[in-house]
């Protein structure tokens, strides 16, 4: 059964709520020492300064910026600082991914500074988080998603916007075995190789004049915020005609990792958190966490919120090679993080129950894992 994963409660934050006005916070009918402890949380916070983690890539220097300028609109009498670190997996730029194995590379010094205290919270793509958190490790809040989809980037000067007007053979690049595998599917003709390197470094590489690549699928969040939204020339969910590609867990959206029990951090992250960005990551990550059993295995996802509260979650499974695929669909419900947990695993097994096991065995025979690839 899969480990549930919950979110601080947001209920419970009676002092720092920024609707309650000054006046109202001291009020005639309070206890005095209630007052006066307020007043000296206030104190405690205005000398406070919080220090932000991230990794040093461009885009994850971006990403903690916005979670900063959030966190100051939020919170103005509290300090921050922005610690930007190269972790294992930057600083291994020519090992292939796949020979990594685990996720935690992207995440492990962060992890290790925020636990020793030198750091508050660290800001990631929930994507590359996993699904196991270290001890003492948890999420402090999801903060509303971006455009979780797929996109191609098609190379500077070719005439072509959509992988259906690509030759046979043209080369697509990617590092996802996820991306390749479900592409495959669909266009059997196009070719398939590793690009590694932050954004900015694959966009350079695909428009070199001597580059291989006809194009690039990449997620449309980060080039988003990046600011290179322009260079999409097609989407590729399952919505789209052409697309039908599911994203990876957690693509598009980001999480701040706090140290488990600081309240005090939690009550400043509150007013962060997307409530349905939140259920639909945790609901995604529970669907991973029980299919994977420890490994990244090629997994795509997509969910959607069809009417209020009402969580519709389509899920693959897909060979390597793309010729296998276990397919489902299903909508719920979902008001909580207890469900969002059940949500996750329900569709796992419906996965498993389609035949998802043999396709997930296979591969877990063929190691080195699989690793979407954290070179953001
Ligand atoms: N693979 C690394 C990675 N991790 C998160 C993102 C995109 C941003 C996000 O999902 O929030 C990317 C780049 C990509 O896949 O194109």
């Amino acid at each position: 059964m899969a480990t549930h994963e919950q979110l601080p409660s947001t209920s419970s934050r009676p002092i720092l709520d920024p609707t309650v006005s000054k006046q109202e916070k001291s009020s005639k009918d309070e206890a005095p020492s209630t007052a006066l402890k307020r007043n000296a949380e206030e104190a405690s916070l205005s000398t406070q300064k919080i220090n932000i983690g991230t990794r040093r890539s461009a885009l994850a220097v971006v990403q903690a910026e916005m979670i900063m300028k959030e966190l100051k609109k939020a919170h103005p009498e509290v300090t921050y600082e922005i610690h930007a670190m190269a972790t294992m997996g930057d600083k291994n730029q020519t090992t292939a991914l796949h020979d990594f194995g685990a996720k935690s590379l992207w995440t492990h010094e962060l992890e290790a500074q925020l636990l020793d205290g030198s750091l508050d919270i660290v800001v990631h793509c929930l994507k590359d988080m996993p699904t196991q958190l270290p001890k003492k490790c948890t999420i402090g809040c999801i903060t509303e998603r971006e455009d979780p989809r797929d996109v191609v980037v098609m190379k500077k000067g070719l005439e072509y916007k959509t992988l259906g007007e690509l030759p046979d053979g043209a080369i697509v690049g990617t590092s996802s075995v996820r991306r390749s595998a479900q592409v495959k599917m669909k266009y059997p003709g196009l070719k398939f190789k590793d690009v590694r390197g932050n954004i900015g470094t694959r966009l350079a590489k695909l428009d070199a004049e001597d580059s291989e690549y006809s194009c690039l699928i990449l997620a449309a969040a980060g080039i988003i915020r990046m600011d290179w939204g322009h260079r999409i020339t097609q989407y590729l969910d399952s919505k789209t005609p052409g697309g039908g590609l599911l994203h990876a867990v957690g693509q598009g959206a980001l999480a701040i990792e706090v140290r488990e029990g600081d309240d005090k951090i939690a009550n400043i992250l509150a007013d962060l958190n997307h409530k349905d960005s939140s259920l639909a990551g945790l609901a995604e990550r529970s669907l991973m966490r029980t299919l994977e059993g420890g490994c990244s295995v090629p997994i795509g996802v997509e969910t959607t919120w069809i009417e209020k509260g009402k969580l519709l979650m389509k899920a693959i499974v897909v060979s390597l090679d793309g010729k296998e695929s276990v397919e489902t669909e299903r909508l719920e419900e979902i008001l909580n993080e207890k469900d969002a947990d059940q949500f996750g695993w329900d569709v796992a097994q419906a996965l498993v129950e389609k035949g998802a096991s043999k396709i997930l065995e296979a591969i877990n025979l063929n190691r080195p894992i699989i690793e979407e690839g954290g070179g953001a």
